[in-house]
């Protein structure tokens, strides 16, 4: 209650009106609080990013929680905001009952933000649609000469106006920084300018030419039978690694629950049976990329802490398979890169192999180069999530979740920390609707369940004592000026870059990480064409062909 109000007579503007602290607060007999005049008005500076919108799903709880702090006269964030019992809706739905207009018009102000900005994208979209096809050619309906009819013009759809329409999705930004990146990597004798006349230079040494076409900076040769018959394989064993790498999310291939099938030999037809004197199929991956999965070691070479994520993890699942119910196992494994987590995790997947329990565990990651570094899926794959804004679950989906987590009980998901806390939420939701559970959690919820909790302290990868000083320092966000000066000698374009000779290991195998698509795809290009001339090899270039449920799009889709 205000105290203390002063009423000497002063010239001048009338003095505001002072409010003691309450007894016990530190400052109650030093300071006092000044009351603003009718009139004042505050404009607040909120730092860090804007508040949720109130319209989003994912986010209400966050909305509802920031307007309950905004709003809501608060003295201890812990009780006053809402009751032990409530969530944050119903405590913002009880706020909002006695709540003033005033506060209501604060509310739709702050709302008038996300309407703008979600007005504003719809135009500039449409607007980018209406260029694209302007940009487009008028042609005609069915070729006829088309005087006279202008009301019956139309945007007719070719591949080549498709091929412009994604061609004029890519800014020109993004296409700058891939050709930057290559012009570096010639700098720094990377690349060294012949790759792209690869094609030009290359003489098949097996290959009977039939005839050979200059076309660019491209030479296209006729097809040999030779040639044919290894897409022929390719085509094949690329279709079946697709069905290999899908089976439990295909329902039409999951007959664990089909009793009918259980014990079923099935014949071949003779013809299908691949001839053994025909061309081998050779991934890349199978050696030279860094895709290729990390391999498990036996537990005891594991160092002393990634053995007590193992023993915890085998421990669990031995409980599991005698039958009793353990409670589960919410547990982080952390550490600094290189410290050997993904290795614990292949070292016990084999423990689930060895115990016959492979199937109840699922590897996932965010990406997919990290999920196949551990013979995982990606995160959307296991729970199904599209980057479609809406966010409901198709029955014929909750089907395939249903049919693909039915025996799975353990998951694993390798570097977490690429995974928001929104995406978390829609993962343990969907996952939720696959184990036919109630009571979908929210992201906060889940983080608290998290509590047992191994380190991983021992390098394993990195041996330099200056970039192990600089992750060490990263990982807890405390980098130093020396780290900025050291990562700036590795920057190939700067003139104090410290010389490295990429054409001999191990940088000749350095691979390329970057964020930008447009940068990898060049750069991946570049390389290929490079890797080729080395290995005296032909590129053939297959275009991926994409289906929809199995049938191939059609031009519109
Ligand atoms: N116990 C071990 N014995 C032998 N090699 C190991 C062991 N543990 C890890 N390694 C090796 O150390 C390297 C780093 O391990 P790993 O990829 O598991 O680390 P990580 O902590 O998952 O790294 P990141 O966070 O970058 O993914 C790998 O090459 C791995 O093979």
């Amino acid at each position: 209650m205000p105290s203390g109000i002063h009423n000497r007579k002063r010239r001048g503007r009338p003095c505001h009106i002072r409010v003691r602290y309450l007894p016990g607060h530190p400052k109650a007999h030093t300071k006092q609080r000044i009351v603003r005049a009718a009139n004042h008005h505050t404009l607040p500076n909120f730092i860090g990013r804007y508040f949720a919108p109130r319209d989003d799903p994912d986010e209400y709880p966050m909305y509802c929680a920031s307007m309950l702090m905004l709003l809501k006269p608060w003295r201890c964030l812990e009780t006053d905001l809402k009751q032990p019992s409530q969530n944050w809706e119903s405590a913002f739905a009880d706020f909002l009952s006695t709540a003033p207009v005033e506060t209501k018009k604060i509310l739709s102000g702050i709302q008038y933000f996300h309407e703008c900005r979600a007005s504003a994208m719809r135009q500039t979209m449409s607007v980018e649609m209406v260029h694209t096809l302007e940009g487009m050619e008028l042609l005609p309906e069915d070729g006829v000469n088309d005087e006279g009819h202008e009301g019956e013009r139309q945007a007719m759809l070719t591949e080549e106006t498709l091929t412009d329409l994604v061609a004029s999705q890519q800014t020109t930004r993004e296409e700058w920084h891939g050709l930057l990146a290559i012009e570096a990597a010639k700098i720094a004798k990377i690349f060294d300018g012949s790759e792209s006349d690869l094609w030009n230079n290359i003489v098949g040494s097996n290959t009977t030419e039939i005839g050979t076409m200059q076309l660019g900076m491209h030479s296209v040769r006729m097809t040999t039978a030779e040639n044919l018959r290894n897409l022929l394989l390719w085509k094949e064993q690329m279709t079946e690694d697709v069905q290999k790498q899908n089976p439990a999310m295909d329902t039409a291939h999951t007959t664990l629950d089909n009793p009918a099938t259980h014990g079923d030999v099935e014949m071949m037809p003779s013809g299908e049976v691949p001839k053994p004197n025909s061309a081998t199929v050779r991934y890349l991956g199978d050696t030279e990329t860094s895709e290729e999965s990390l391999t498990a070691v036996d537990p005891t070479s594991l160092r002393y802490d990634q053995f007590r994520a193992y023993d915890i993890i085998t421990a669990h699942l031995d409980a599991t398979l005698a039958g009793q119910v353990p409670p589960p196992l919410r547990m982080l494994i952390h550490g600094e890169p290189g410290t050997g987590k993904s290795k614990a995790i292949q070292t016990a997947t084999e423990h689930f192999i060895h115990r016959g329990a492979r199937f109840m565990l699922q590897k996932s990651a965010y990406t997919g180069i990290a999920a196949s570094l551990i013979d995982g899926k990606t995160t959307h794959t296991i729970a199904m999530i599209s980057p479609r804004k809406d966010q409901s679950v198709s029955a014929e989906s909750k089907g395939k979740l249903q049919a693909h987590w039915k025996h799975i009980q353990y998951l694993v998901i390798d570097e977490v920390s690429m995974i928001s806390k929104s995406f978390l939420a829609k993962l343990s939701r969907n996952i939720s609707i696959g184990k036919m559970e109630d009571g979908i959690q929210t992201s906060r919820t889940i983080f608290e369940e998290f509590t047992t909790v191994v380190t991983l302290k021992e390098q394993m990868r990195v041996t330099d004592p200056v970039w192990q000083d600089f992750l060490q320092h990263l990982r807890v966000g405390q980098v130093q000026e020396r780290h900025i000066a050291m990562l700036w000698t590795l920057v190939l374009t700067n003139p104090k870059c410290v010389e490295t000779d990429f054409s001999s290991p191990p940088w000749n195998n350095a691979s390329l990480v970057t964020p930008r698509h447009r940068v990898h795809r060049i750069w991946n290009d570049v390389a290929l064409r490079k890797h080729g001339q080395e290995a005296q090899s032909i590129i053939l270039e297959c275009q991926a062909e994409d289906t929809i449920k199995g049938q191939p799009l059609t031009l519109r889709e």
